[in-house]
C-alpha cells in the first residue's frame, strides 16, 4: 500500500530529546506536531507541562521518556516507575521506556522482565508502553532475545532507539518484526533519514517512527511531492 504524507505524520512520534537543544525547540516540535497531526511527541521532561498544555485538544498525544539514561545509570526499577506513574497523573498518552540494556547482555533477563513488568503496571492498557532495546548495540541473538522479553512483559511496542549510539537500520527492523511476531508492535526511531528506508519499513509492517522534527518534515515534504 501506498504511503501518504498524511498517514506518514500520524505514523511519527517527533522527538527532540537532545540535550543540548534549547526551548525554541520544543515550540517547534509542538508547532509541527499540531501541522503534521504526529501521533506522539517526546520532549525534555521538564517541558512536560508545556507540551501537555500546548497540544492539549489536538490529535496529538504527549509521552513520556523513562529511564533515560539508557535504562541503567540512576535508574532502578523503582524509580522507573515514579517516572512512569508521574507522567500517567500529568496525563500523558504513552510512555517509552528503556529496557535495561547492561542486564540484558549480562544475561540477567529475569531482572529485564520484571523491570518492564514493573512499569507495565503502572501504565494502563490503552496507554501504549513501549520499550527502548537500542539494537545498534546488541547482537541478532540479542535482539531476538530483547524483543521476547518485551512481549512476556506485556508492553505494547518494541522500539530501537534514540539515535544516540547509533541509526536503527533495516537489519534492525527485520529482526525486531521477525522476534515480534505479530505480539507486540514495532516502533523504528534514531537516524531514519532516507524515504526509501522509511518506505521500506512501512513496507515490512513497522508501526510507528520516531524521529526528529527537521528528518520528519524532510520525509513529508518529498512523500508531498511524490503525490
Ligand atoms: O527517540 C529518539 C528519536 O526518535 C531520534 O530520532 P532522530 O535521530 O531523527 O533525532
Amino acid at each position: 500500500m501506498k504511503l501518504t504524507a498524511q498517514e506518514f505524520g500520524r505514523m511519527v512520534d517527533g522527538a527532540c530529546i537532545t540535550a543540548t537543544m534549547s526551548f525554541s525547540s520544543q515550540v517547534d516540535l509542538a508547532e509541527a506536531a499540531k501541522k503534521y497531526e504526529f501521533k506522539q511527541v517526546y520532549g525534555f521532561a521538564s517541558y512536560y507541562d508545556y507540551l501537555l498544555k500546548e497540544l492539549k485538544g489536538t490529535k496529538t498525544g504527549v509521552g513520556g521518556g523513562v529511564g533515560s539514561s539508557l535504562g541503567a545509570g540512576t535508574e532502578r526499577t523503582e524509580v522507573k516507575v515514579f517516572e512512569a506513574q508521574t507522567y500517567m497523573n500529568m496525563g500523558m498518552d504513552e510512555i517509552d521506556m528503556w529496557m535495561n540494556i547492561a542486564a540484558l547482555k549480562n544475561s540477567e533477563f529475569d531482572y529485564v522482565l520484571k523491570d518492564i513488568q514493573a512499569v507495565r503496571n503502572v501504565v494502563p492498557k490503552g496507554h501504549n508502553l513501549k520499550v527502548i532495546i537500542e539494537p545498534c548495540t546488541l547482537t541478532s541473538e540479542q535482539i531476538e532475545t530483547a524483543v521476547k522479553l518485551v512481549v512476556e512483559g506485556g508492553a505494547d511496542f518494541v522500539k530501537a532507539g534514540t539515535g544516540f549510539l547509533g541509526a536503527c537500520t533495516l537489519e534492525h527492523a527485520r529482526l525486531m518484526l521477525r522476534a515480534a511476531d505479530g505480539n507486540v508492535k514495532v516502533k523504528c526511531s534514531g537516524g531514519i533519514r532516507e524515504l526509501a528506508v522509511v518506505k521500506e519499513m512501512y513496507d515490512m509492517g513497522v508501526a510507528r517512527f520516531g524521529m526528529g522534527v527537521k528528518s520528519a518534515e524532510n520525509i513529508i515534504r518529498l512523500l508531498k511531492e511524490e503525490e
